[in-house]
Parts: C-alpha cells; structure tokens; sequence
C-alpha cells in the first residue's frame, strides 16, 4: 500500500494554476492515486469566451484525464470549481466559497503564475508575488491545512552559477516593490525594470525569486516547502509518455523545428539541457506534500527538480534525437525539411537568420500575394526570431543545481511508494523520452493522425525536389550573370564545355572502333 496515496485519501485539496500545463498533470495523477480524496478546488477564472463549467469539463473529457474515468467514475463530483482571478484582491472569489475554502482545506498547492519572459514587472508581480502572498494569507487562515506547497523555477537563481536549496535574498524587499508596483506608473516602471531585475534575463525569473522571498517571510506558522523544477518537458510515463499540450519552453521549438520553420538556433551543444518531465515534477510534488504534512520539518525545505547533476545530456544530443525523430514520424504539411544547425555566434547566427529564415519566409510571402492569399509567414518568422532571442540565454549556459533535500526524501519513500511516486530521473533514457516526447507533440499537442504519416513523408520528398530546383535554378542564373560579366568565367566555361565535348567524342570514336 502507498503511504502516499493513502495520505490523501479523504483530503481536500486547493490548486491553483490546475488549468496549467502542470496543474492538470498533478490534478490527474491525484485522481488517479488517491480516487477516494474529498474534493479537489481549483481556482479557475473564464477565458476565450468559456465559463468555469466548460474548462473543467474540457480538462475532464480530454485524452489525459482518460485513465482517471476508470479509476474514478465519479470524478466530475470530486472537482469543485471556484471563480477567481489571482489578479484580483481576495481573487475576487465570493464570500461562500471563501468561506468553503478556508473551512474544509487541509493541503495546497500553488502552481499558479505567469510563466511568459516579457510580461509586464506589474503584471509579473501581480501574480507571481503578490497573489502568493494574499494565498499566505488565506493559508493562515484555515483551521485544518497540513502542509502549503509552492512551485517555483529552479532558474530564480539563473544569475548564480551553483544554486543550493536555499532562499537567496533579492536586494531589493519584495513588499517594496509590492508598494511601488501601486503607485508607479508603467512608463517608470518599464525604465526601472532592467535596473531591478540585474542580472537575471527577464521579469519571469526575477518575480519567482521574489515569491520565494515572500514564501519565506510569510511563512509564519506554516508548513510550508518550496519545489524548484528546471525546463519541464512532456510526460515520461504517466498516464502515458509524451503527453503536452502548450508550446511552452522547448515544445514550442520542437513544433517549429518539426514543420521546418526553425533552420538554425544559437545554442551551445555540450550546454546541459535540464529538462525535466512533467510527471516526475507531479510525483516529487506530491512526495513533498506527504513529507511536509506528516513530517512537519522545521525549516521550509527547498526541492531541486533538476536532471543535469544525476542524469545530464547536453543541447547537442537532444537536437541530434528531435531530427532524427522527425525522420521517421514527420509532422504534417511542413514548410521546409526539417534541418536545424546550431550556431555559435552572433555572425553566423544573423547569417543564418538572413539565409534560412528571413528570406525563405519573403519569397514564400511573394508567392502568396501573387496567388492572391494573405501573406503571413514573415510576421509567423518575426514571431519565432523573438521567442529563440528570449530562450537564448537558457540554452547557452549550464548551471549546477544541488538536489540533497529532493534525495533525502527519495530515501525517506517506501520501496511501493518509490514505485508509484517515482521521481528518480536516474531511470530516465533520454533518447527514448526525447522521441516518445515529438510524438506527443505530434499527437497530443498537434493532434496530427498517425495515419497520415506516409503522406507527410511524400511531402517531404516533394520538398527535397523543389530544394533540388531551386538551388539548380539559383546557380543556373548566377552562373549565367557571371558569364556574361566575366571574361574569366567565360574562359572556364568553354574550357568546360570543350572538355565535355572532346571527352564524348572519344567515347564515341572508341565505341564505334569496338563494332
Ligand atoms: C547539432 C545538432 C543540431 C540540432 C539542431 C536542433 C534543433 C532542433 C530542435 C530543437 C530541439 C531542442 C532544443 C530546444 C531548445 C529549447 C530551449 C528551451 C529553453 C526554455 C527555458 C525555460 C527556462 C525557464 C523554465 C521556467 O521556469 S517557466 C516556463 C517556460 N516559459 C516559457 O516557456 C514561456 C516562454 N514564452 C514567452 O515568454 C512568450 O511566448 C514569448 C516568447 C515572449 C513570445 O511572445 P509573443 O510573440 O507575444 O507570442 P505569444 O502571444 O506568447 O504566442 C504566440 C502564439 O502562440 C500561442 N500560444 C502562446 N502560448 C501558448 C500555449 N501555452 N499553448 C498554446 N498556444 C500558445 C498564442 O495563442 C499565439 O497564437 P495566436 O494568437 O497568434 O494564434
Ligand atoms: N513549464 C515550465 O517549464 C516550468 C514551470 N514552472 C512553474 O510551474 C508552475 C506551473 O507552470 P505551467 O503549468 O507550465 O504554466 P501554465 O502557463 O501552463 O499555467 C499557469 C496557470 O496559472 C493560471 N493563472 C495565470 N494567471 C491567473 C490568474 N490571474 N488567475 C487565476 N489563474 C491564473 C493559469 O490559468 P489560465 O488557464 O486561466 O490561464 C494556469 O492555470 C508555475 O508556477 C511555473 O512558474 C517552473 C519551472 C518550469
């Protein structure tokens, strides 16, 4: 029997983020473990024109959640959602519910923020330290909570080259800025934010150290622990490999590199690439809030979610096995092979940005103007150039991050719950993740039918002709303006046509000599 499992029987648990990537990985495999849990609230606002009640039924009938239906049937009856905006005081969440929540919660857990690199510093704040600071404080409130446990980034730190499981303080206090952010208007805050921020690549990194900061000073009498995964990529094995369903991090370029949008990155191939699939984030998660309830350590243990210090593999051998996938299960309708080289610096990377994508996309424009469609592929180029200048800085360095709490709790697990809560990455092979995660993306993200795979491979070849051509045509034409400018080019081009001509003849005159 799990220890584990067991513990959240009959719990009720609030999540926040539970429509996020994460979120619903964790909401699912809590179903699925712990089928006789209470309920499940999740804090859940509308968006793009659905009500609360279509999300969740949305998230309910989706593939992932098909495992639960059978462990679960009533599972539609377990999740309670309650209307709230974490931009918002109190989440503008009702006073019944409020009510609810602060009664009946026992666990929680915080996956809510924004996760986008350019957000505004308001909006970045708004929601990645103050509304954990105003969940703190509902926290303090509830008479039965066990155990409150925060998501973070293990990039808080990117600025530091070795990251310990330890708060590090941000010079400046988070209720500073908390207090700035409401009286500032943005045209300072924009001119402030680079000066804030320092040394860490955007608003992201920086307002999830700051919630870090305020998970500690908050803290209070909470059982609290902070989890800090690295790159969090497709599911490695539960409920199935290669489930995902946002473009978030690397997904996005895997999609791009897939469909021969992507031809070049500026990466450093023996960088490690510290990704980390989704559900050993979930299984360490829910590890820490187990150990958290019932162990009730003294301190806020910090967790490293990471793979590079036990089982590294670099940027290099991740790309080599994306291309080598999409060898043998291409995506459909591709713009061009895919073929993606790294570049090492800026010259060749703006070469190649001229070359491969830039000029591409214009002539592919040219010709949807002149066959009287839309053009788009140049703003879709532009879109892709932005996204690659801000992962950048995340693929050209290595860091090291120590994980002594994440294996002292590995160590502290029943061998059944090692088992069900797996989250050694030790056992990870990451060639087998790597192609069982682009046939997700193919799969789950794109929702391409594996049927269609032959088809794709026609067009592929098809490509590899219009390549051919086109290179021909192109050297045809410079070759041509280059005879009628020089008399050296024209010199090499007689001799070439006279060799040419000697050479057949002979064969000819050798040929005939036989008969
Ligand atoms: C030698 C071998 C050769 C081999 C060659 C190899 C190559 C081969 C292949 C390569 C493979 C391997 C190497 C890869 C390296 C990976 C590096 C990863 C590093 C990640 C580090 C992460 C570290 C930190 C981890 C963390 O701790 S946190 C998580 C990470 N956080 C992010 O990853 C957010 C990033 N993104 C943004 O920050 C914003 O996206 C922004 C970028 C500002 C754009 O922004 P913008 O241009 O405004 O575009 P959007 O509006 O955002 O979106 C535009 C359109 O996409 C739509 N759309 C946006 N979202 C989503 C969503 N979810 N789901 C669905 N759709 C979405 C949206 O609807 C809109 O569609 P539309 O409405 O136009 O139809
Ligand atoms: N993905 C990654 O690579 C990594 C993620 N993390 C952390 O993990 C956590 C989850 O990330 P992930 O699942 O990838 O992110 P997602 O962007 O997929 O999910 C974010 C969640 O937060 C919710 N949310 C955002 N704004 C509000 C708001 N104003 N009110 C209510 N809910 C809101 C979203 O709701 P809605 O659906 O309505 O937008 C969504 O459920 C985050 O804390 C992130 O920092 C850490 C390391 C890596």
């Amino acid at each position: 029997m799990s220890m584990i499992a067991d513990f959240y029987g009959g719990k009720s648990i609030l999540i926040t983020g539970a429509t996020g990537f994460l979120g619903k990985v964790l909401m699912e495999k809590l179903f699925r473990t712990s089928p006789d849990l209470r309920v499940i609230y999740i804090l859940v606002r509308p968006k793009a024109g659905q009500t609360l009640q279509q999300r969740v039924f949305q998230i309910l009938n989706s593939k992932l959640f098909e495992k639960v239906k059978e462990v679960c049937p009533n599972v539609h009856e377990k999740i309670r959602a309650i209307s709230a905006d974490l931009n918002q005081n109190d989440f503008a969440i009702s006073m019944q519910d409020m009510q609810e929540l602060l009664s009946y919660t026992d666990i929680i857990f915080h996956c809510a923020a924004t996760v986008r690199f350019d957000d505004h510093l308001r909006h970045a704040v708004q929601l990645n330290v103050t509304a954990t600071q105003q969940l703190l404080l509902m926290a303090s409130q509830m008479p039965n909570l066990e155990a409150f446990i925060h998501i973070s980034t293990a990039f808080s730190n990117c600025n530091l080259k070795h990251i310990d499981e330890v708060i590090y303080p941000c010079p400046v206090e988070p209720k500073k800025i908390i207090d700035s952010m409401e009286w500032l208007d943005d045209a300072i805050i924009d001119e402030i934010t680079p000066k804030l921020i320092g040394d860490r690549p955007n608003t992201y990194t920086y307002t999830k150290a700051l919630g870090e900061m305020v998970v500690q000073q908050e803290s209070g009498k909470l059982n609290i622990a902070i989890i800090r995964p690295s790159i969090v990529g497709a599911t490695w094995q539960e409920p199935f490999p290669g489930w995902v369903d946002n473009i978030n991090g690397p997904t996005g370029l895997i999609v791009a590199a897939g469909k021969g949008f992507l031809r070049s990155i500026r990466a450093t191939p023996m960088a490690v690439a510290d990704l980390i699939p989704a559900d050993i984030v979930v299984n360490l998660t829910l590890a820490v809030g187990w150990y958290t309830a019932v162990h009730r350590p003294k301190s806020t243990l910090i967790y490293h979610c990471t793979s590079g210090n036990l089982n590294p593999c670099n940027w290099g051998k991740m790309g080599i096995q994306v291309l080598a996938t999409f060898e043998k299960i291409p995506l459909e309708r591709a713009f061009r092979r895919p073929k993606a080289d790294f570049t090492t610096n800026n010259v060749t990377t703006q070469y190649w940005n001229a070359v491969s994508h830039r000029a591409p996309a214009i002539i592919y424009d040219f010709y949807l103007r002149l066959t009287g469609r839309k053009p788009r592929m140049t703003k879709l180029m532009n879109r892709l150039l932005r996204t690659l200048s801000m992962l950048e800085y995340f693929i050209n360095r290595s860091w090291e991050w120590s994980t002594y709490n994440t294996e002292m709790l590995m160590s502290k697990l029943s061998p059944e719950d090692q088992r069900v809560f797996n989250f050694d990455v030790r056992q990870l092979n990451w060639l087998e993740y790597i192609e069982n995660y682009v046939l997700g993306v193919k799969k789950y993200l794109l929702k391409e039918d594996m049927a269609g795979i032959p088809e794709a491979k026609q067009h592929l070849k098809r490509l590899r002709n219009i390549h051919y051509l086109f290179n021909t045509a192109l050297f045809l034409i410079a070759w041509r303006l280059l005879i009628a400018r020089s008399q050296v080019a024209r010199n090499v081009w007689f001799f070439i046509v006279s060799f040419c001509y000697k050479f057949l003849s002979y064969f000819r005159a050798s040929s005939t000599l036989k008969v």
